[in-house]
């Protein structure tokens, strides 16, 4: 897909009249090393390559506006009522931007009225739109020492025009849409509707994912903290494994679509022989296939310990006849869900093993809501509290169908059309990949395997 300047363009609500708390401590600031100033923008591309293929001149390149407060804004603070929805699966981290969107916006910009919609999007319905949270910066101080979300979260879906009535109804100016790819999606519909209707209402995506699937973003915020927790499961599961005759470890983790959490944990731990993510497609069978290897490991080293992302291997569940693992429809937000690939790999390598005359110590766990319920690590607390911050001065400057990000290091505005455009997924090509096949020696493939492009064709 290539991108274009005007596809990298934030909607405005309109002109920017009114003073803002920050235009004293942005008098003298400009583009630094450390600062992209108002008006300057960040580079989406960071190759000579890349950028010398497009033969444009500086000011045409594609780029992303700068987040950051602005001399001017677009609302009035004293007349501001905001909202915040926290959406899909918990993540490490949504107290810490709930925190950070409260205090910006009570403290300096000192607006009329926050309200927290209580359980995602379903908290925006005609049946639940009442039923708020006041948040003040009392209500939040503690918050970011707790995991989940003190708003609650939910999956399934909701009209964007009823969601837009509780807007009016509750006098909403702004909202904020802490979600993941479904949330993202739900935050453009409902910009949609906004503009159709023709209101004045800005919305404000915070991209959330521990999968850290969404694109235009380094990384999502709590990723970081929970594959740091993953770490300590591949840990314990090597120690099992090593010190069992014949030991498996299989830690399982999550990553519907990618394999992130699993790569990062287990170049973190290195101490995994085998990484299975869902970009990279494997053959069970065969020489040159995923047994075949366990068994070798096996032999060669006593042991062998196995990390997968949840959505690893999904085309097996047909092929090789267990439909007792797989996955059935899709869940209340419209996600697949997905054959337990966990349970299929223990019990195929416990079978072929056995017949080998290996009969293993199987050591299989699946931590996957253990790492995603904790609270954020000390640098998913600054991410955490920088995103929110980026978020209120985006609203505030009316910016609206957009997200917060930070892309290349720097915090800018990314449309929500390019959050919801594709799927960020681990490159088989790329540098992360090849540093997980450096660390675990395994080889760049098991067997001969279905095309890559259709297994992961996004739906
Ligand atoms: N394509 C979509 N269009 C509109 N709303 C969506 C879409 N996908 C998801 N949503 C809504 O967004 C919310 C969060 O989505 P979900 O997939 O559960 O989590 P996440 O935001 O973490 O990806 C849900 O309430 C869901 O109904
Ligand atoms: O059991 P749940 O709540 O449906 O969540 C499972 C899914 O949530 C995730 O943790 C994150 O997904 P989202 O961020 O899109 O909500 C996935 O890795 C996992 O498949
Ligand atoms: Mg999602």
């Amino acid at each position: 897909m290539t991108l274009h300047l005007d596809d990298l363009r934030v909607r405005r609500l309109g002109e920017c009249r009114y003073d803002s708390p920050f235009a004293e401590m942005l008098s003298t600031k400009q583009t630094s090393p450390h600062y992209v100033a108002e008006g300057d923008r960040v580079l989406l591309e960071d190759t000579v390559s890349m950028l010398s293929g497009h033969s444009l001149p500086p000011g045409r390149v594609p780029s992303f506006e700068a987040a950051g407060p602005r001399r001017k804004i677009y609302f009035d603070p004293a007349d501001v009522t905001a909202g915040i929805v926290t959406c899909g699966g918990l993540c490490p981290g949504l107290n810490n931007v709930i925190r950070g969107i409260v205090q910006e916006l009570a403290v300096h910009y000192k607006v009329k009225q926050i309200l927290g919609f209580r359980n995602g999007l379903q908290g925006l319905t005609a049946a639940h739109r009442d039923d708020t949270v006041e948040l003040t910066p009392e209500r939040v101080r503690d918050i970011h020492n707790a995991g989940g979300t003190i708003l609650g979260s939910s999956r399934g879906g909701q009209d964007a025009d009823e969601m837009v009535d509780s807007l009016v109804v509750r006098g909403v100016d702004i909202l904020f849409v802490i979600g993941g790819d479904g949330g993202m999606h739900a935050a453009t519909f409902l910009s949609k509707a906004i503009r159709e209707r023709g209101l004045d209402i800005a919305v404000i995506g915070v991209p959330k994912t521990i999968d850290n699937d969404l694109p235009f973003t380094d990384q999502s915020f709590g990723f970081q903290s929970a594959f740091a927790r993953a770490t300590d499961f591949i840990s314990s599961v090597s120690v099992e494994a090593a010190a069992s005759p014949n030991g498996v470890g299989i830690v399982k983790l999550m990553g519907r679509h990618s394999g992130f959490i699993a790569s990062y944990a287990a170049l973190a731990a290195n101490a995994a022989d085998i990484v299975l993510i869902p970009e990279i497609p494997f053959a069970l069978g065969g020489d040159d296939g995923l047994l075949a290897h366990v068994e070798r490991l096996v032999r060669s080293k006593g042991f062998v310990v196995i990390v997968l992302a949840e959505g690893a291997g999904q085309d097996l569940f047909e092929k090789h006849g267990l439909p007792q693992y797989n996955g059935r429809g899709t869940d209340a937000s419209g996600n697949v869900r997905l054959g337990n690939i966990g349970e299929l790999l223990k019990e195929c390598i416990t079978a072929h093993l056995t017949a080998v005359g290996l009969a293993p110590a199987m050591r299989y766990i699946d931590p996957s809501y253990a790492i995603r319920s904790i609270a954020a690590n000390a640098y998913d607390s600054v991410y955490c509290l920088r995103l929110a911050h980026a978020a209120v001065h985006a609203a505030m400057a009316g910016r609206t169908d957009a997200a917060v990000a930070r892309w290349r290091r720097r915090f800018v505005h990314v449309p929500l059309s390019l959050m919801i455009s594709r799927r960020n997924q681990v490159d088989p090509d790329g540098d992360l990949w090849m540093s997980v096949l450096e660390t675990t020696c395994q080889p760049a493939g098991f067997g001969s395997v279905p095309d890559r492009g259709e297994l992961n064709r996004v739906p």
